[in-house]
């Protein structure tokens, strides 16, 4: 019977990856992706990206937005100090079942908290629900059209410092210009991009960096 995709990159791991080895978890994913089929992950190339922005920040709190299938949950996750509180947000309810098995197939599952629904609706519980005042990283990779209104909630909200640092994928493709063009022109951010592709192709990509400075 069919298959989804999701499922397919879950078996991928389960048959490639090591329990309770997040690199392992990662590389079976990017082999699939790369070898077999296309899928939305954060990818190696700009995986490598987040990775040095989440050593450079070694935050205390993290919000991801887009779980997917978790892989780039499992590339941060895997670099957090063991306090460290993070959050990952996803609406898809089947993407977040195979996140769940993929995270705890890395063997994170104590370093996560998987998170169901619209980001509109939880960012607004987030302080009271899971006791964090500010994040120090938030990772932008959800619904692009949202990255504005949801960047703007989480400063109403008070979620986001001086010092804190949100990190955008796709920027460029699928795109999120309203977003870009905000960041750019607002005093409060200092922001830069790292120049990449999309994940498995050569298409030119972006990841976008803002610095909060005010
Ligand atoms: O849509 C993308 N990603 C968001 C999926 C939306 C899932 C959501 C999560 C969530 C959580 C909380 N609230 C609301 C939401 S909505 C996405 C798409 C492409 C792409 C690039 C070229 C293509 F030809 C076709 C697709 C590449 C990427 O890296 C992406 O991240
Ligand atoms: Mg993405």
């Amino acid at each position: 019977q069919f298959v989804s995709l999701r499922q397919r990159i879950l078996s991928a791991v389960q048959k490639n990856a090591t329990r309770g080895d997040p690199r392992s978890v990662i590389r079976a994913i990017d082999q699939f992706c790369s070898q077999k089929e296309w899928a939305m992950n954060v990818g190696n190339e700009k995986g490598c990206i987040l990775d040095s922005v989440v050593s450079e920040v070694n935050p205390a709190t993290v919000l991801e937005l887009g779980t997917y299938c978790g892989y780039s949950t499992v590339r941060i996750a895997s670099l957090l100090p063991p306090y460290a509180k993070f959050i990952t947000l996803e609406f898809n309810p089947d993407f977040a079942a195979v996140a769940r098995q993929v995270i705890a197939w890395a063997g994170l599952e104590d370093k996560v908290q998987l998170v169901e629904g619209a980001s509109s609706d939880w960012i607004p519980k987030i302080k009271e629900q899971f006791g964090i005042k500010t994040f120090d990283l938030v990772f932008l990779d959800h619904w692009k059209e949202h990255y504005l209104s949801d960047t703007k909630l989480m400063e109403e909200c008070g979620l986001l410092r001086k010092g804190s640092v949100l990190l955008a994928d796709n920027v460029i493709c699928p795109g999120a210009p309203d977003y870009v063009e905000y960041v750019r022109s607002s005093p409060r951010y200092k922001s830069h991009y790292f120049r990449s592709h999309l994940e498995y192709t050569k298409a030119e990509e972006n990841l976008w960096y803002l610095g909060i400075i005010e």
